[in-house]
């Protein structure tokens, strides 16, 4: 790619971007939020056309108007977001849109085992997708992709959403992939990743390429020094301010699926002003039913939740958050913003009836516009103005005007959900001094995180989900990743305190009920039926 130039109102968000990928290898796209990388990945796929610039692919010219295109070329997209139908097969979603190619029988199947075996993929064509494991969906995106002939693939946050063993695995396919002859492009903001897997870096800022590095040389602190364009402050350690006022408790929790199965099962602990609660589990264990019924979108079956003094079990949303409870949704599209509002109004979302967005009855938007501006100002978000809409920012900005927000009304309890997903390393050590600084003042956190660092680095207790339940605890100042990683998919190690037995599959229990939150763990090509 050549003296990519693209314009968006008010932005140049690509400018004069030269990247420049070697066949065989995987190369890494890093930078701040907002400095362009999505915007140059979408140009490459034909998602987005170029203002100015070249795009040359084996020495000939390629002028992509659609994905499409891109794809006739050799070029694929694995997006952060998987794009795969829950209740098809691996072989109907790898086929779907392609039937043209090897058909949608005997065929794609062999094809489809032919790749998987050549990049040691282990993906099973009849396996259902509503019943594998992240690391397994986007093990199905990776095929699907090579399914249609992609020698180049693109890969857009792949590890964000892994735990370290999984991490490794996918390292593990990159490698076979790229020993066949494949290139990768990925996008992501774990320095220390980057730096393990990728053969070369391009680092953009600020819509521009500032430089390449060579990963054997650098360390991740000099790699973020070139994002940033500064040095880096270093970062302060934080002591215990964990008091003895229980701010929330919760006792008993259970909530059931529409079966009768629980998708939460006898959740109990506690949370002091003060405190960090970590809960380490792989995605679909029951985290976002928690969360949910917490903030009070889904009524709790049994179980009592109280805040400070007030039982609030039955209590609606809106009241939860005029009593101070912030939430910081783990999907911010659809939880967190309205993509089509301009950001003042998103300012305003959720907290309709507090200050400065209301006088109590009417709206007042002058002072939610003026705080906006602030929140914009204090939390780096990068964007034009206050009116553009939240779905023209980039990811991390759009993440940063949510904390931002949630932090306003300064909380007594904050549910943070993935709180720095998407976010550059310097926002991820600005909002992180935020939560430590409410924190100090008595902000009680109840943290879900699919970042094993930030869990550890971050809470003050942290507690492991396992099928509904919490089945273990965990110390935060002694634990590693690994350890972490490893009790989160079920398997006990020396550094926990194991206080309920993991549910197991009983005689001739259907494990694969789609009521049942499904761990999200496992190869695909374990035998068919097996307790996952
Ligand atoms: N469709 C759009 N309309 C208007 N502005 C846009 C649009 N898409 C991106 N931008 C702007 O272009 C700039 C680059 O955004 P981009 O998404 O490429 O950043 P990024 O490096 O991928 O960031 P992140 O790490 O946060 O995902 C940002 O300022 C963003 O607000």
């Amino acid at each position: 790619m050549s003296g990519i130039t693209k314009r968006f109102p008010g932005v140049v968000a690509n400018h004069d971007i030269h990247l420049s990928v070697r066949k065989g290898s995987v190369h890494a796209l890093v930078g701040e939020n907002g400095a362009g990388k999505s915007t140059l990945m979408k140009i490459l796929y034909g998602m987005q056309k170029p203002d100015e610039g070249t795009i040359t692919v084996d020495g000939t010219t390629a002028v992509f108007g659609s994905p499409a295109d891109a794809i006739s070329r050799g070029i694929g997209m694995v997006h952060q977001h998987f794009m795969l139908a829950d209740n098809l097969t691996v072989l109907e979603n790898t086929v779907l849109g392609s039937e043209k190619l090897h058909g949608i029988g005997g065929a794609a199947r062999r094809r489809i085992k032919e790749i998987s075996d050549r990049y040691g993929l282990g993906v099973r064509p009849d396996a259902r997708v509503e019943d594998l494991g992240v690391a397994d969906r986007q093990r199905v995106e990776i095929l699907k992709v090579l399914y249609r002939g992609a020698t180049t693939l693109i890969l857009d946050e792949p590890t964000a959403v892994l735990v370290p063993q999984e991490v490794d695995a996918l390292f593990g396919n990159l490698r076979e992939l790229k020993a066949e002859g494949l290139s990768v492009i990925f996008i992501s903001h774990k320095l220390g990743e980057v730096l393990s897997v990728a053969d070369d870096i391009t680092v953009i800022r600020r819509g521009t390429t500032v430089g390449t590095a060579i990963p054997s040389e650098t360390t991740p602190r000099q790699l973020a020094e070139l994002m940033v364009g500064s040095e880096l402050p270093t970062p302060e350690t934080a002591e215990s301010t964990v008091t003895e006022r229980a701010l929330l408790q919760v006792e008993g929790l259970k909530l059931l699926a529409d079966g009768g199965r629980p998708l939460l099962d006898d959740i109990s602990f506690t949370i002091h002003e003060g405190e960090v609660l970590g809960i380490a589990g792989v995605e679909g264990n029951g985290q976002t039913e928690l969360v949910d019924a917490l903030i009070g979108l889904k009524g709790a079956d049994s179980g009592t939740i109280v805040l400070a003094d007030e039982e609030i079990t039955g209590w609606a949303t809106r009241r939860r958050r005029e009593k101070g409870v912030g939430y910081i949704p783990e999907d911010r599209h659809r939880h967190g913003l309205l993509l089509d509002s301009p950001l003042w109004e998103n300012r305003i979302l959720g907290h309709v009836t507090e200050r400065p967005n209301s006088s109590g009855f009417w709206l007042t938007p002058g002072p939610a516009q003026d705080d906006t501006r602030r929140i914009v100002e204090e939390y780096d978000v990068r964007t034009p103005g206050i009116d553009v809409t939240a779905g023209s920012l980039s990811g991390g900005n759009q993440q940063k005007l949510i904390v931002g927000r949630e932090m306003s009304h300064k909380p007594r309890f904050l549910i943070a959900a993935h709180p720095t997903r998407g976010v550059d390393v310097g926002a991820q050590a600005q909002i992180w001094d935020q939560i430590r600084e409410a924190r100090r003042e008595g902000l009680a956190v109840l943290l879900i995180s699919a970042d094993l660092d930030e869990l550890i680095g971050l809470s003050d207790t942290l507690r492991v989900i396992y099928r509904g339940r919490l089945v273990a605890d965990a110390d935060p100042a002694t634990i590693t990743p690994e350890e972490l990683g490893s009790a989160m998919t079920g398997a006990a190690t020396g550094h926990l305190e194991q206080h309920a037995p993991a549910p197991q599959a009983a005689e001739g229990e259907d494990l694969d009920d789609p009521a049942v939150p499904a761990p999200r763990t496992g190869t695909a090509d374990e035998p068919e039926g097996e307790a996952r």
